[in-house]
């Protein structure tokens, strides 16, 4: 398309005329008499930035998808009558013919571009969620775990708060699946990972399946002495699902052991340090009668 000075339309061809929403054809008419919406939008300045300076530019679709009116009509109506303009990509140039500027407008239709970008997108978040998540439960996976402990551990450092990790562990998992079968494993694990991270959803603590039946929580700006108490509390919560373990040694149904551990602005432990503390302190739960919380650096 071909504008002059007046913003007059000398030039149009047949698909951009086709594409326009318009009854009439455009050719010699004003373009901001038909679309008077179009006035003082970046479309309008870079047309008179070319017409009054030469200068030319670019519209891409990623700040304004559709500057202009346009669509395809076989299939732009939707059913509540509203018509969808397509994507595109404007290239405004300016040019000279007989002393007088032109600005020409070339106009590609991007929308099939736009849409395999975003397939692609979405394909592409799918693909890292599916990366960071645990099958079976649907919480952080051990690659997940890693890289929120290393945040919460660098925040910790940096706004000089205390930070705590709990590791915890199913009692008897063994002969829990060797008596009522792996797939009955598979839904205890869920059912528990499901109770804990309802309980954690607006706390700000991370669950993670660290592997196997051995989880973990990253709790950010929590002294150990309450994340203590808090494991105390999911202690219960899984013993009190009341899941049948006809094989336990120690109780009807299943329970847990829990190790906890914290971390201090000035410590000189790395986060591997931190998880060393916290499954110590697991084994100590498991080794002192199971189905009890242990805290690092405690008798
Ligand atoms: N069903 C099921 N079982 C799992 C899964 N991951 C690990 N396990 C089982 O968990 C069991 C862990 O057994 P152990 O490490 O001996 O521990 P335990 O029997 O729980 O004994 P303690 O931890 O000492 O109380 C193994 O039999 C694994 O096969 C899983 O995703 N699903």
């Amino acid at each position: 398309m071909i504008l002059d000075q007046e913003l007059s339309i000398t030039f149009i061809n047949q698909w951009l005329d086709n594409a326009f929403i318009h009854p009439y054809p455009l050719q010699d008419k004003k373009l901001l008499e038909v679309f008077p919406e179009l006035a003082d939008q970046r479309i309008h300045q870079c047309i008179q930035q070319a017409l009054e300076q030469g200068l030319p530019s670019i519209l891409s679709p990623g700040l304004n998808q559709a500057p202009l009116p346009l669509c395809h009509k076989c299939n732009c109506i939707h059913d509540n009558g509203e018509q969808s303009v397509f994507a595109q990509m404007i290239r405004i140039q300016p040019m000279e013919q007989n002393d007088q500027r032109y600005c020409m407008l070339e106009i590609q239709d991007v929308s099939t571009m736009m849409r395999r970008e975003k397939l692609l997108n979405e394909q592409a978040e799918k693909l890292n969620r599916m990366a960071l998540t645990d099958e079976l439960t649907g919480i952080a996976n051990r690659r997940h775990f890693n890289g929120l402990l290393e945040k919460a551990v660098n925040q910790t450092i940096q706004q000089n708060q205390p930070m705590s990790l709990i590791f915890f562990d199913i009692d008897f998992f063994k002969p829990f699946n060797d008596n009522l079968g792996h797939q009955a494993g598979d839904q205890c694990l869920a059912r528990i990972t499901r109770q804990l991270s309802s309980e954690l959803e607006s706390s700000g603590f991370h669950l993670a399946r660290y592997g196997g039946e051995e989880f973990c929580i990253i709790m950010p700006d929590t002294e150990p002495e309450q994340a203590s108490r808090m494991a105390e509390c999911y202690r219960n919560h899984v013993e009190q699902l009341s899941i049948s373990h006809p094989a336990s040694k120690i109780s009807d149904v299943v329970t847990a052991s829990f190790g906890v551990a914290g971390f201090r602005a000035g410590q000189t432990d790395t986060f591997t340090g931190l998880i060393l503390k916290a499954d110590n302190a697991l084994y100590r739960a498991k080794t002192s009668g199971r189905n009890r919380v242990v805290l690092s650096g405690k008798t």
